[in-house]
């Protein structure tokens, strides 16, 4: 990185600062302007007279529409607008015009702008053009001559750096704009992730810009960048394939609603506003409030791909003939739906298309027409005293509007008006709930679990005994209070499909972030959303913590049905100070062996890690002590983390007085893919080290940027000690 020749000390005078200076203005002016243009004559179509012709009502409200769409799309806030430049080492030929400006040099920056006469400003960082800035390399300089890098701060331009790309001697492996990179990554964090686009390294880049229908994974240890390349590649799809992704979007998953609060502003924060950022749990529609699950045994029961069967099965158990004759009274008759007709119904339902709520149509229509021809040939005439009493209730009820058999009639209009009244009678519906009900997830769900008996049904030939009990709720528990989990909520998912309670939406794009832990099942959910084979994967396979931890890359992609895909490794560490980088990487091989690959830690600060043992009594108080102790060092942000499962320390440390605007307090699950300055870890006290604590350890210890402390309860247990000597 070079400063530019003339700088004086302060860099604040040189011609080229000036120069810069200048551009920023413009670019900002010509931003106010556009603005104000587009405001304007959305205020004027607000103005027009409230009638007019349908021609002119549509007309006005596309203007009031685009513009908005516009305005939306030129939100910067107060990030700045620009923030790079390129000086093409060639003019491009202007073979497209004769007289035409030849560009030899662009401004990069979070949205495209131009000047009056329709040359570019400045050029959106996901254009074609912006490419080089990201990529370029001594060696492989895609004819810049200079890059550079501006820092701009309340709409002012306050820091100018360069680097050559020609006539330089330095390494491929060069990192693009070290001097900016290294001050964004040094920053304090906050609660909410930060955006990486004036900084994107070239490997990042490279995947950020991936063409849209294929499947990619992309795998890397704890802060090598695979959450900031999800979203900047969630960014860079809207815009570059805009015509096919607006109406269908694009969705990030993410493993939890505090990770979905943690990244929800990047994306606003790059101007875009085409992408849903969701946990699988939260994919539902309707929502439902639900909880990480605590029982391990169950959780893995539930994502297991053997629900699916069950699940099938259980709704087919309701698809069932009746056991005994039920009568129903019509009129002075009684119509009787026998076990054999019953199964003729069903037989009909399960033959025809679709799912079993709209099935129940071809059911409903089935019976009612054998009852109506039954109706036809007389039926049976009532004759017990309960019957009649109903007859005669029904030949006065208003809603029963009786077949009046006229001489010209056809059978089939007879038959016709028997069906129309039958499908509203209360007795033929009870009979059809019987026979085939229409489901509702929850109920149904509910219904299940609580039951061993339809468990047992569903599932007798694929589930052990030990395995419906794990399922099973406590039969205390009623519908209306039931806390469902998140696992519950992908089961709710797979029945919505089965019956065809409500139809999924399906993204353009789908990407996954933290996908070593998605369940077979929930594979399933994001199937379900996802369009033929256009899916970004990304993880970490030593991260794994749920019970379906320890699959392979092809184990977590089966289920979701895709078999070509490529996986891309990013190289790079941008989180971890030297300590914590050093003590990760001996974690990270004792999870994985001798498949674990390291990463590069590229931040130069050491870090701190040290070791705590506190005692019950006096943990809440030294907590409290070592977190002041933080806030006080840097103005960043704190997580205490207990492992998952330890309900009791945790509701122990929620006891903290702490700022909670900055400091969080969660099992290890709740900060999966998150980031502090500085972590304590509290209560990974097992004297052997466990495939699950060690993973859970390295999820924990690896959030922090600076700082971690390991707060044990009794004493340091041995494998900890030998790993940190
Ligand atoms: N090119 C970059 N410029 C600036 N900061 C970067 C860059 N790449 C990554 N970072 C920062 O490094 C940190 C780690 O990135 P990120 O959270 O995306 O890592 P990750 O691989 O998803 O980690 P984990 O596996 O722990 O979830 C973040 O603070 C991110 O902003």
């Amino acid at each position: 990185m070079a400063r530019d020749p003339q700088d004086n000390r302060d860099g604040m005078t040189s011609a080229a600062f000036e120069e810069e200076h200048a551009y920023v203005e413009l670019a900002y002016a010509a931003l106010d302007g556009l603005r104000s243009r587009i405001e304007e004559s959305m205020q004027q179509a607000l103005e027009l007279p409230r009638g007019g012709t349908p021609q002119a009502r549509l007309e006005r409200d596309v203007t009031i529409e685009t513009s908005l769409t516009r305005l939306s799309r030129l939100e910067v806030g107060a990030h700045p607008l620009l923030f790079g430049r390129i000086d093409l080492a060639e003019a491009p030929s202007a073979d497209d015009g004769e007289g035409d400006k030849v560009q030899t040099s662009y401004h990069i920056g979070r949205i495209s702008l131009s000047d009056d006469s329709g040359d570019p400003l400045v050029v959106d960082w996901r254009a074609p053009v912006a490419e080089a800035f990201y990529r370029a390399t001594v060696l492989h300089p895609m004819n810049l001559r200079r890059r550079w890098h501006l820092a701009v701060a309340q709409r002012h331009l306050v820091g100018l750096e360069y680097e050559d790309l020609v006539g330089s001697d330095r390494s491929d492996r060069e990192l693009v704009g070290r001097a900016s990179l290294y001050a964004a990554l040094e920053r304090p964090r906050t609660l909410e992730m930060a955006n990486i686009v004036e900084t994107i390294q070239a490997d990042q880049d490279e995947l950020i810009r991936r063409p849209l229908n294929r499947t990619i994974i992309i795998e890397g240890s704890p802060g090598t960048g695979k959450t900031a390349v999800a979203l900047h590649r969630a960014a860079y799809l809207v815009y570059t394939y805009r015509w096919r992704l607006e109406r269908q979007g694009v969705l990030v998953l993410g493993p939890s609603e505090s990770f979905v609060r943690y990244v929800r502003s990047v994306l606003p924060s790059l101007g875009e506003s085409g992408v849903e950022v969701r946990s699988i749990s939260g994919l539902r529609e309707p929502r439902v409030d639900s909880t990480p699950g605590v029982d391990p045994i169950a959780m893995r029961l539930k994502g297991d791909l053997r629900m699916s069967r069950v699940l099938r099965k259980a709704v087919r158990d309701r698809e069932r003939p009746l056991k005994r004759p039920v009568n129903i009274p019509f009129g002075s008759r009684i119509l009787v739906v026998s076990p054999e007709l019953s199964q003729r119904a069903v037989t009909a339902g399960s033959s025809a298309r679709g799912r079993h709520n709209q099935r129940r149509k071809v059911v409903e229509a089935f019976l009612a027409r054998e009852l109506a021809i039954e109706f036809l040939r007389g039926g049976q005439l009532s004759t017990s005293p309960a019957d009649l009493n109903e007859n005669v209730i029904n030949l006065f009820d208003d809603d029963l509007d009786l077949p009046l058999q006229l001489p010209e009639d056809s059978e089939e209009d007879i038959i016709r008006d028997v069906v129309l009244q039958l499908r509203r009678l209360e007795n033929f519906q009870r009979v059809m709930d019987r026979i085939w009900p229409s489901l509702r997830a929850e109920e149904f769900l509910f219904d299940l679990l609580k039951h061993r008996s339809l468990l047992r049904l569903a599932g007798g030939s694929v589930l052990r005994d030990e395995e419906i009990d794990a399922l099973l709720l406590d039969s205390e528990l009623a519908l209306e209070t039931i806390q469902w989990s998140d696992e519950d909520v992908v089961l709710l998912d797979e029945i919505d499909a089965l019956v065809g309670a409500h139809d999924p939406k399906i993204f353009g794009h789908v990407i996954v972030d933290e996908a070593q832990d998605i369940s077979p099942m929930a594979a399933r959910v994001i199937r379900r959303r996802t369009s033929k084979d256009s899916l970004t994967i990304l993880g970490d396979l030593a991260q794994a913590i749920s019970p379906f931890r320890g699959r392979s890359w092809s184990e977590v992609l089966s289920p979701f049905g895709v078999s070509d895909f490529e996986l891309i490794r990013l190289p790079m560490n941008y989180r971890s100070p030297r300590r914590l980088a050093e003590v990760a990487d001996h974690l990270r091989r004792r999870i994985l062996g001798s498949q674990a690959l390291t990463e590069v830690p590229i931040r130069t600060l050491a870090g701190s890690l040290d070791t705590v043992v506190a005692r019950q009594v006096d943990l809440v108080e030294r907590l409290e002590r070592q977190v002041q102790a933080w806030l006080e060092e840097s103005e960043g942000t704190v997580a205490l983390v207990v492992p998952d499962g330890a309900q009791d320390l945790l509701q122990l440390i929620c006891k903290c007085q702490v700022d909670v605007a900055r400091v969080f307090v969660a099992s290890v699950s709740g900060v999966k893919g998150m980031e502090f300055d500085s972590v304590a870890l509290v209560g990974f006290d097992v004297p052997e080290e466990g495939d699950l604590l060690q993973r859970e350890m390295y999820v924990a210890l690896t959030r922090a940027t600076r700082s971690v402390s390991m707060f044990f309860l009794n004493s340091i247990p041995g494998w900890v000690e030998s790993m940190l000597a």
